[in-house]
């Protein structure tokens, strides 16, 4: 069969090859419901690299042993794999290329521009307090929020005070291209790839949600055009009357004070929704469904946030001492279970350290499970929120939110680190600081919340009712 559908011979030994299964049918199905245990049982049995085979080609997922070499080793790339496997070069799909762009202009400006910059706190902190009475409301009485919205919607305006700044930060229709170009940009990607690649050129112009892509995109640049504009007109009319400019603390007025620039403001714009919108909901999402689970964190949590906020004022050392809600936040990071961190694809010939070549175009990847693993976690299967709070305080020196490691490898590593970790620790720090001073959450009695697995990726359980009410006695210190 491989020889017949694959153009090389997998290096090593496959672990969802089945006996007449001429059409993959239970390769695929294996893999997309049980990619985790099929790497676990795979990596122990072969004691060495395993290959997968996966709709539309292979994966050869690496030990975690291999994490150092791989972050390290220039023949492997990130940002190639994304291009590829998500149509960067695709119409309608430009945001894809402006955040994997091989200038890394994006990349860049994250790396220096978004990382600990105290002048972001005020408006993320000023558009928090907006979402949740915007989308999270006002009522003393228990309800029901719309999962999917109202955590998307918090985590989207507290995001884009700083991305598209004030002008359209909390506007209906920039947040309706904005939110829906992210769902349409995803939906598109797996409907494709259930397409044969010679008939994608075709069928991207009949899909719908390759369509709307296109159009959520043209909308977009329409949008920051006048942005863009309004701004620099601003500009001119304060210097005719001798006055300084304003100045503004966000995406749209750091890339053009970038050199040579070539990304529209609307492509960077969706280049940074869909890296950062439903990475960080995700993790708010499990954060929420973990504190509403776990009762007796919400107390030492409130006293934390008191107590870092009036010590230090509203500002990145406040945030930096709320330590157990980042242990909090780490612990939960735990409970979506992804399987492999640090896709990569191999861009030139290489060797694993035993000299075993990997050829050119190979897609690598290392497995996760050290996340779950007895000898890494004491109690591995339980919720534990002081878990990484506890190991920071025993020395462990990588037990921080904003810390990748090979145990805990959520944010990647080496060169392709993800350049957002830092802002999202900041959103979702004040996001819950608001929620734990402000709200009560619940869950149903006896919801037991059940991810879903994608092949070797994981989401939050879809179908939560969180039940929140405002405090009786809010405090304002936020
Ligand atoms: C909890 C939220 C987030 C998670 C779990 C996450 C995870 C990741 C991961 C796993 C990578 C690939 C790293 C690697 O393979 O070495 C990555 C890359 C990236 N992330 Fe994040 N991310 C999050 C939030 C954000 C945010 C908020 C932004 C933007 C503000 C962002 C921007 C990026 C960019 C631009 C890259 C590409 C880096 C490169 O290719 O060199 N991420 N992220």
């Amino acid at each position: 069969v491989y020889h017949l559908s694959q153009r090389r011979r997998p290096i090593f030994p496959v672990v969802n090859d089945y006996p007449w299964d001429f059409f993959r049918r239970k390769a695929y199905l294996a893999y997309n419901q049980n990619a985790g245990t099929l790497i676990t049982q795979g990596l122990a049995k072969h004691r060495g690299p395993i290959t997968m085979l996966v709709p539309g080609g292979t994966k050869i997922v690496l030990p975690s042993s291999l994490s150092d070499w791989i972050r390290t080793n220039k023949d492997l790339d990130h940002q190639e794999l994304i291009r590829e496997e998500y149509f960067a070069h695709l119409p309608g799909f430009e945001s894809q290329h402006t955040l994997h762009s091989p200038d890394r202009m994006l990349i860049d400006l994250l790396r220096t521009k978004l990382t600990q910059n105290e002048k972001i706190v005020p408006a993320v902190n000023r558009h928090v307090d907006l979402a949740l009475q915007h989308h999270w409301g006002d009522s003393k009485l228990w309800e029901t929020i719309d999962w999917e919205k109202d955590t998307t919607g918090v985590i989207s305006w507290a995001a884009a005070s700083v991305f598209v700044g004030p002008e359209k930060a909390t506007d209906a229709e920039w947040q309706e291209v904005v939110q829906s170009y992210v769902r349409e940009y995803f939906a598109a990607v797996s409907e494709l790839h259930t397409w044969k690649a010679l008939l994608r050129p075709i069928v991207q112009w009949l899909l719908p949600h390759t369509s709307a892509c296109r159009d959520l995109m043209r909308r977009a640049r329409t949008i920051m055009q006048e942005v863009v504009q309004k701004r620099t007109s601003e500009a001119e009319a304060a210097r005719a009357q001798g006055l300084e400019a304003p100045l503004y603390h966000d995406t749209v007025a750091w890339t053009k004070q970038v050199p040579g620039n070539t990304h529209p403001a609307g492509d960077v714009q969706l280049a940074l929704a869909m890296a950062a919108l439903f990475t960080t909901t995700e993790l708010f999402r499990q954060i929420l469904i973990d504190i509403a689970n776990n009762p007796q964190l919400v107390e030492p949590l409130r006293q934390e946030i008191r107590t870092s906020l009036s010590e230090n004022g509203l500002g990145l050392a406040a945030l930096a001492k709320m330590e157990l809600l980042d242990s909090v936040m780490k612990e939960s990071q735990r409970q979506i279970p992804i399987s492999v961190g640090l896709e990569r694809k191999v861009i030139r010939e290489t060797f694993l350290p035993d000299g075993t070549k990997l050829p050119k175009g190979s897609h690598v990847m290392v497995d996760s499970s050290d996340m779950w693993n007895p000898a890494v976690h004491e109690k591995p299967e339980l919720y534990d929120g002081y878990r990484f709070i506890k190991r920071r305080q025993a020395g462990d020196k990588a037990s921080q939110f904003v810390q990748s490691s090979r145990e805990h490898n959520i944010f990647g590593g080496g060169r392709h680190i993800c350049p957002g970790r830092f802002f999202a620790n900041t959103e979702l720090k004040l996001c819950l600081a608001h929620i734990l001073l402000k709200f009560d959450l619940r869950l149903p009695p006896g919801y037991q919340a059940v991810p879903v697995r994608f092949g070797v990726y994981a989401g939050v359980d879809p179908n939560v009712r969180l039940e929140i009410r405002r405090r009786e006695e809010p405090e304002c210190i936020l």
